[in-house]
């Protein structure tokens, strides 16, 4: 292991300290370290492309949910990214977990995270997921359509009754692209307020004595850069619940706003920290309920890229540079089958050449993976040197989030190791796909 001086902060990009782990430092020769270790060491020692995943960063992103909102019960959105350990930081930081698969709710049993701090998600349950959400004893489940209520209460053999919620259709337009809005009507999570599906469902669900209604569940979308649509949200489904009460009969103790919480994936991007999350969302909850004299629920939050994207660096290697149609482009050993987002959502990062120091002038550079397609972009118009060269090493920050989750084996290419850093040492969380594990799922003649 290399030691890292204490070398003042050089590198640009850190002034918008949100866009690298706190951690990032310059290091010799032009390199970053992150949790004290050189990216360029990474690379060396595990290839490219590789992930990087600073643990402190993690635990701290946690933590800084749990301070933002003491009362209320913190459940990380696996989704996002989840493998044995960092099943175990979210048990030891007394998180909870918020999964939609039998294979999430499996890793989660094998590292014997507490049942009780699931929650179960998902607009199309499994056989499979419910089963082994009923045998695992998960918490809560959270019920997205009718036809999983009477599917799930036959299902419920224990003695005491499956505690649920609702997933509600609040019908607001919030988060960064069409795509990941999930709070407006006219898409396929969730049951709508407006037009009275969620208030049948809640009925329907009232009359099942195997299950127990604890609360409603919204999630309004992704990378929502402002606190005001959770407090508009809390304001329509405070209102909602007191609707229920006078209709129903029942006062619901728990509501749960989801996740969305936005990250800064360029310097500047807007971020709001946890706790201005946090304090928006406990005053409108606060002012809500006095409205309606209704008892203050238990809040749950569901924070998933909040917490690991920018905890993460993606790391490849160029392979080859070219200028053509008045356009610079340097293709690295990954592209979208490790980082799908850009051509999903056109989500802008930055990229930083890393391990060599060059004095060469900047230009404007479009980054672009391996794969068989035009669209396999990863970062246009970045400011990269002018001597990049095949060899070099690039690095991408804000890359914790949605990238290895959603890793293809498009082209048969490998999907990428991930590596954790801290106290200046690294250590290997996921191995990197091999050709074997290609070759032996394919059976057949
Ligand atoms: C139900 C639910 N909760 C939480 C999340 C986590 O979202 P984010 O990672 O944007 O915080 C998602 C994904 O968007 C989700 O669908
Ligand atoms: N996967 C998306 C967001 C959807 C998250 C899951 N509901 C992203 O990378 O931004």
């Amino acid at each position: 292991m290399t030691a890292i001086p204490a070398v003042p902060v050089s590198i640009p990009e850190l002034a918008a300290p949100s866009v690298w782990p706190v951690s990032a430092v310059s290091a010799p020769g032009g390199d970053v370290a992150v949790g004290g270790v050189p990216l360029t060491e990474i690379a060396e020692r595990y290839g490219t492309p590789a992930y990087v995943l600073d643990e402190d960063e993690v635990r701290s992103r946690a933590r800084a949910w749990l301070r933002a909102l003491p009362d209320a019960e913190v459940v990380y959105a696996a989704k996002a990214f989840v493998c044995r350990a960092v099943v175990d930081w979210m048990e030891q930081e007394g998180l909870g977990l918020d999964v939609c698969s039998a294979g999430e709710l499996e890793l989660a049993a094998v590292r014997g995270f507490p049942a009780e701090r699931i929650v179960l998600h998902g607009n199309a349950k499994s056989p499979e997921d419910l089963r082994t959400a009923l045998r695992l004893g998960v918490g809560r489940i959270v019920i997205d359509s009718d036809c999983e209520i009477a599917r799930l209460a036959a299902q419920v053999t224990g003695p005491g009754a499956q505690q649920v919620m609702v997933r509600v259709l609040p019908g607001i337009e919030a988060g960064a692209h069409a795509k990941i809005r999930t709070g407006a009507e006219g898409q396929k999570f969730g049951l709508s307020i407006a037009d009275g599906d969620a208030e049948d469902a809640i009925a329907r669900i009232l009359g099942q004595p195997r299950l127990e209604l604890t609360g409603l569940h919204s999630h309004l979308g992704s990378q929502i850069s402002s606190p005001e649509p959770y407090a508009q949200n809390v304001r329509r489904v405070v209102a909602f619940m007191a609707r229920i009460r006078e209709r129903h009969g029942i006062t619901l103790p728990e509501l749960d706003l989801g996740g969305g919480f936005a990250v800064a994936y360029l310097p500047g991007d807007p971020a709001p920290l946890p706790a201005a999350y946090g304090r928006r969302i406990n005053d409108e909850l606060v002012r809500s309920c006095a409205e309606f004299d209704y008892p203050l629920p238990r809040l749950t939050v569901e924070p998933g890229r909040s917490i690991m994207a920018p905890a993460g660096i993606a790391l490849y290697r160029v392979l080859a540079v070219k200028r053509t149609g008045g356009q610079v482009f340097v293709a690295v050993d990954g592209g979208m089958s490790d980082n799908p987002r850009p051509a999903l959502y056109g989500a802008r990062y930055t990229v930083r050449l890393v391990g060599r120091a060059s004095a060469a002038p900047m230009r404007a550079t479009t980054v672009v993976g391996r794969h068989c397609e035009a669209g396999d972009v990863l970062a246009e118009a970045v400011e990269l040197p002018e001597d990049v060269r095949p060899g070099d090493v690039l690095a991408v920050p804000a890359s914790g989030a949605y990238q290895v989750s959603m890793a293809s084996g498009y082209n048969m290419t490998r999907r990428p190791p991930v590596v954790a850093v801290s106290g200046g040492r690294s250590r290997l969380l996921v191995r990197r796909e091999t050709f074997d594990d290609h070759r032996s799922r394919d059976v057949g003649l």
